[in-house]
């Protein structure tokens, strides 16, 4: 496959390069290979890019609602028809295993186009009867809104931002994280094939500095970032300076508690989910996972067990489920994790080490015994390392699952139903999971309370984070004034 693309940005409806700027290596985390070179966006790049995404958007906002979600539609059918050459090409972007990457990257962002393509007619305002007087609300678009993008998942990222973003008629200057530069620009062209007016939604390369110049520049109306809490706190910062709108997609530690009746099976598999899937790398992992003290042994036989059964490979190997870190420098960052874990006492009970051969793997990793004040118990790691806490008492682990400066997921295991939903309703956390854990359909809101976030991504909340209300007064008789 081509990995090399045509050129580094996509602005204004086509490729344009500007070799001036720092050059970005794409790195194949299955090999340690580079597979393709892009350049940073130089301040030129910068300036093409908001120009064009500042001048269309106006037209594009007074299309019609059906109009737009029409071509996002026609985006997400085509996406589609493309996932399998879309998912290798995600797989090389992220070293993500391709049967993950063909259920779930580019699908989920054809959902995104779908959803909001639909929903992008409905977008109305209201009518609000005041005797004979009235008001009525416009649903208007913000302007330009700038995605600032993580590695993990840079199909879905650059969908979920920009398609609740377009039906409400905005336009978009997408800035990929730069470990994962390839695949936004895919959707980019593939949104221009489906007919979106050029300008609407660019991209451009850059590490965080031009996300900064993205960021502090006058003409964004609208900043949207996944990423991790120090970089979530300069960015909402800097938005903060501008009064420009924000949403925040951060990090977690999330719990996970399975009670002494949960099906173990089940509860063993969503350990699975929320550990290993991506190599780790999500950011609602549950990666405290709170066993109750009677059935900790069974749990921990039936995860190792398990995770024996794991297909480590190439991950362009349909077989294969659990690929590479996506970087040297993240698996060496999981396995500093892994050397203060058992520094500080917590027991390795399966993997632990990095695999013997070319690339960036590590084995799934299990701490049991973990202490709640443990490094590894109170960081967010993003790689493969699950931390199994022993509880007894319901009171007693909620306080300690909700000791945590983050709030972006929880999940819940057992066979009790009001205790299912007692739970739930205690998590200080924005997406909760019962007897499941990490679906993230687009109908469902996503995003994080406490430090994991501001704002929602997906489902009808994200209509409110992408456009704003007008209202307008008519007075139908005199206007009676004091002088
Ligand atoms: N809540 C969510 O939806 C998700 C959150 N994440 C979080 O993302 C993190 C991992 O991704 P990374 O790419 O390492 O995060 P990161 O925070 O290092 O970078 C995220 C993005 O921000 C850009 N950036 C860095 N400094 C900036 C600045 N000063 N101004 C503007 N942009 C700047 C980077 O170039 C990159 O595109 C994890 O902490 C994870 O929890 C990841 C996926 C989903």
């Amino acid at each position: 496959m081509q990995t090399q693309p045509k050129a580094s940005h996509f602005i204004n409806g086509e490729y344009v390069e500007d070799t001036a700027g720092t050059p970005i290596e794409v790195i194949y985390a299955a090999t340690g290979e580079k597979i393709a070179q892009v350049h940073s966006a130089t301040p030129a790049i910068v300036e093409q890019a908001l120009d064009a995404a500042r001048a269309a958007w106006p037209a594009w906002a007074a299309m019609s609602g059906t109009e737009r979600g029409r071509i996002l539609r026609r985006a997400a059918d085509m996406i589609r028809d493309r996932n399998h050459e879309l998912s290798v090409l995600e797989t090389y972007d992220t070293g993500k295993p391709y049967q993950e990457t063909i259920a779930v990257d580019a699908t989920s962002g054809a959902d995104a186009l779908e959803y909001f393509g639909g929903m992008a007619a409905t977008l109305t305002g209201e009518h609000i009867q005041l005797g004979d007087d009235w008001v009525y609300t416009r649903r208007e678009a913000l302007g330009v809104c700038v995605g600032i993008g993580a590695w993990n998942y840079p199909t879905q990222i650059a969908c979920w931002k920009g398609a609740p973003a377009l039906a409400c008629g905005n336009s978009m200057v997408f800035k990929p994280s730069e470990t994962t530069p390839l695949c936004a620009l895919k959707v980019a062209e593939i949104l221009i094939d489906a007919g979106l007016p050029k300008g609407i939604y660019n991209v451009i390369q850059g590490l965080g500095d031009v996300g900064a110049a993205l960021v502090t520049d006058d003409r964004v109306d609208k900043v949207s970032l996944t990423g991790s809490v120090p970089t979530g706190r300069k960015v909402y910062a800097a938005a903060a300076a501008g009064i420009k709108h924000v949403t925040m997609e951060l990090g977690g530690k999330s719990p996970m508690i399975v009670f002494e009746d949960a099906d173990i099976e089940n509860a063993v598999g969503g350990a699975i989910l929320g550990n290993f899937y991506s190599s780790g790398q999500v950011c609602s992992n549950g990666t405290r996972v709170f066993v109750h003290k009677d059935i900790k042994e069974a749990f921990l036989k039936r995860l190792s067990e398990r995770l024996a059964t794991a297909v480590i490979g190439d991950p362009q190997d349909p077989d294969t489920n659990f690929g590479p870190m996506v970087s040297e420098r993240q698996m060496d960052i999981v396995l500093g994790y892994i050397e203060k874990g058992q520094a500080e006492g917590a027991r390795l009970v399966y993997g632990g080490k990095r695999l013997d051969r070319d690339g960036f793997y590590l084995e799934p990793t299990v701490f049991a015994d973990v202490k709640d004040d443990m490094t590894i118990a109170r960081e967010e790691i993003f790689g493969p390392v699950m931390a199994v806490l022993d509880f007894e008492d319901e009171a007693d682990v909620m306080k300690r699952a909700n000791d945590t400066e983050f709030g972006l997921a929880a999940g819940v295991f057992t066979n009790d139903l009001t205790r299912a939903h007692r739970v739930a309703a205690g998590f200080e956390a924005g997406t909760c999971f019962i007897n499941s854990y990490n679906d993230a359909p687009v109908e469902a809101p996503f995003g994080g309370s406490k430090n994991s976030g501001v704002g929602r991504e997906n489902s009808k909340a994200a209509i409110e984070h992408y456009s704003q209300l007008k209202s307008v007064y008519v007075r139908m008789g005199d206007v009676e004034a004091p002088f």
